[in-house]
């Protein structure tokens, strides 16, 4: 198997908290708490959770937006800890929920398409025609467009620009940030149909960071569910959505309304409370004070479950022949038996 294009291995990202007069730092946000994966060329891996788990945290920490606090992050087998150098700001971008929340509006299409080749000093002498080739190729109209500005764009319109923006450098790996929740239901099928088409032209690797699992269904080869900062559960899409491991992962997969036959209400799991507070996690499995299947288990795992964090362990490793050999891995080791 080839070297994956991108590691992570224990990151961290810690926000430290002050107050006082003094502003002395008291504690820290635990927005990432130590969180491993690899992407492979071509693959695409989706990081889901609720809102305030540290997806997008994640997300700009990978890219070097933000500095981890620990861990480290290898792009195509150079390690970032240095920081990033132009190379990896060419071929790793992001697009954003909405791209132009941080462009200016007062540039046309055509300018804001070819901003990145002008940084980087690239085709000087062709951009005009390249960045109408790629107007086309996410969909838009080459001259109509390229002289529109964003407020006359419709919000799929202004995603396929924020695309066609991120696509101008010939990148390897995209980091596509929640990219069709600001948008109409009726567009986001179009949107996603994109991506999965420049993934097949162009070999690209995409990491989807999204709340919302239909998105996740339809264009993520594996899932990493995140819970408070870490990873609850990681495998193949298929084996993580229609039989999900970890409780949590269960839990949020029960509040989505399934296209066909939708769970009866007593199928959904309620989850107690609010996830807690990232600045004073839960000791143990952090996801123990609001587990659904807690109370079922006897009163020595459920003392673990209080005591122990678990790590992300391959099913299987308990020696149940159901479980192995999909390469899933879990962070939960007191699953009733007869789960
Ligand atoms: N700059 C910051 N300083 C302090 N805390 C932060 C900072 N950025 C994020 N956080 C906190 O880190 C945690 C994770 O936030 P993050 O935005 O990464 O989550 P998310 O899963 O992407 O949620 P959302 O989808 O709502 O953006 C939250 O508790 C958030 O309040």
């Amino acid at each position: 198997m080839s070297d994956p294009l991108l590691s992570v291995r224990e990151l961290k990202r810690h926000y430290p908290v002050r107050s006082g007069i003094l502003k002395r730092k008291t504690g820290a946000v635990r927005a990432v708490d130590g969180v491993s994966f690899e992407l492979r060329q071509g693959e695409t891996l989706a990081i889901v959770g609720e809102s305030g788990c540290g997806k997008s945290t994640l997300a700009e920490t990978v890219i070097g937006l933000d500095e981890p606090t620990a861990g480290e992050v290898v792009f195509d087998g150079a390690s970032l800890a240095g920081g990033v150098d132009k190379s990896f700001r060419r071929r790793v971008q992001m697009v954003f929920q909405d791209p132009f929340s941080t462009l200016n509006e007062r540039m046309t299409v055509g300018r804001l398409v070819a901003e990145p080749l002008v940084i980087h000093d690239e085709r000087e002498d062709d951009r005009a025609a390249y960045v109408r080739e790629l107007l086309e190729t996410v969909g838009l109209d080459p001259v109509r467009h390229y002289d529109a500005f964003p407020h006359e764009l419709s919000g799929g319109q202004r995603q396929r620009v924020g695309i066609a923006r991120a696509l101008v450098l010939d990148p390897d790996l995209l980091v596509l940030d929640e990219p069709v929740s600001a948008l109409d239901v009726s567009v986001r099928a179009g949107i996603l149909e994109l991506l999965r088409e420049l993934q097949a032209e162009r070999g690209l690797t995409y990491l989807l960071i999204s709340h919302d699992v239909s998105v996740v269904r339809q264009v993520a080869d594996r899932v990493a569910v995140m819970y408070l900062g870490e990873f609850v559960e990681l495998g193949e899409l298929a084996g993580v959505l229609d039989d999900p491991a970890h409780p949590y992962t269960e839990a949020l997969l029960s509040s989505v309304p399934r296209v066909r036959a939708e769970p009866a209400p007593d199928e959904r799991i309620r989850l107690p409370g609010s996830p807690p507070d990232p600045a004073d996690p839960p000791d143990g499995c952090r996801f123990h004070p609001r587990c659904h299947l807690r109370e079922r288990l006897d009163d020595d795992a459920a003392a673990r479950c209080v005591a122990d964090e678990p790590t992300l362990t391959e099913r299987g490793d308990g020696g149940d022949p159901r479980q192995s050999g999909d390469g899933r891995t879990v962070a939960c080791h007191f699953r009733p038996a007869d789960e």
